[in-house]
């Protein structure tokens, strides 16, 4: 007799293919996003889980970086943007009129595109997060909060003894490492990354995708892609955007294996995008 019982996903931190089950951190139903006239994201509903990575991949334009934008309220710096719809984290409404935003932008951290670390040495770059949320009482607290970001970033043996340094004085890849401690010294519960990867070489590339996948037990991770073997490698959880529309979301392994929509196999097998 098949066991119906039996959990869809099993635990295996260590195997980058295999999900946690779900527990759900953040939630967003039916939101919409519009730049003006033009309605960018179109009724989406998601669940966002920790302990897993969740890539976002979709053709150009069709709404992936301005989704993710809404999960910290990035999209409040963009005078036109207008979100529709509710979206929480832990339960909370992220979106309340009494939300500190400079306190939801802790909790659910972010990593662009292009590297931008502060003109300032990298203990700075750190330490700038946690002085201004009154997370180190003291400079030895501030020293091992310092210590531990790069460390957790694996950045820590390349600029132990240089922490006096500019930030912009690094690597590209070293860099947005340096973004990636930067993001954690606040103790985040989620990081949002939109493309972290796409300024870089093959090797920074591969530092971030072992970064993310060491970083997957404590966070939920989100990051936008282009690339499909990226978000095969490093999430456990994939949504397939599409002309502003959430066409598709499951564990990886489903979506490049078995999709269950024609767009979704269209695009992962190379016949648009
Ligand atoms: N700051 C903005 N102001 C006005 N329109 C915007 C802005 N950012 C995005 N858009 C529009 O919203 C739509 C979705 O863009 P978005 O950048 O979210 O897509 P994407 O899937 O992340 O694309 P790409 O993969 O090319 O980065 C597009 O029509 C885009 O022109």
């Amino acid at each position: 007799m098949t066991d119906i019982q039996a959990p869809a996903v099993r635990t295996n931190q260590t195997d980058p293919a295999v999900a946690a089950p779900a527990q759900i951190k953040m939630t967003a139903r039916d939101v919409n996003v519009f730049y003006g006239a033009n309605h960018a994201i179109k009724d989406v509903s998601i669940d966002v889980d920790m302990e897993n990575v969740t890539a976002f991949i979709g053709p150009s334009g069709c709404g992936k970086s301005t989704f993710l934008r809404t999960l910290n309220r990035m999209n409040d710096t963009i005078s036109i943007a207008k979100v529709t719809g509710d979206i929480t984290l832990d339960g909370e409404d992220i979106y309340s009129s009494d939300m500190d935003v400079v306190q939801l932008r802790a909790r659910v951290g972010m990593v662009f595109q292009k590297p931008n670390p502060f003109p300032k040495s990298i203990y700075e770059n750190v330490a700038y997060g946690p002085r201004i949320h009154g997370l180190a009482p003291a400079r030895r607290d501030m020293d091992q909060i310092v210590e531990s970001a790069l460390r957790r970033a694996g950045l820590w043996e390349e600029v132990k003894d240089r922490l006096s340094d500019s930030g912009t004085a690094l690597s590209g890849g070293q860099q947005q490492r340096l973004c990636i401690a930067r993001a954690i010294a606040v103790d985040p519960e989620v990081i949002l990354m939109d493309e972290p990867c796409s300024a870089l070489d093959p090797i920074a590339t591969a530092k971030i995708e072992e970064l993310i996948h060491a970083l997957r037990g404590k966070y939920a991770i989100v990051i936008v892609t282009h690339n499909m073997q990226q978000a095969a490698r490093v999430s456990q959880k994939t949504a397939f955007f599409h002309l502003g529309h959430l066409v598709e979301y499951g564990e990886t392994s489903e979506i490049f294996t078995n999709p269950r929509q024609e767009r979704t196999k269209d695009y992962i097998t190379g016949r648009y995008g």
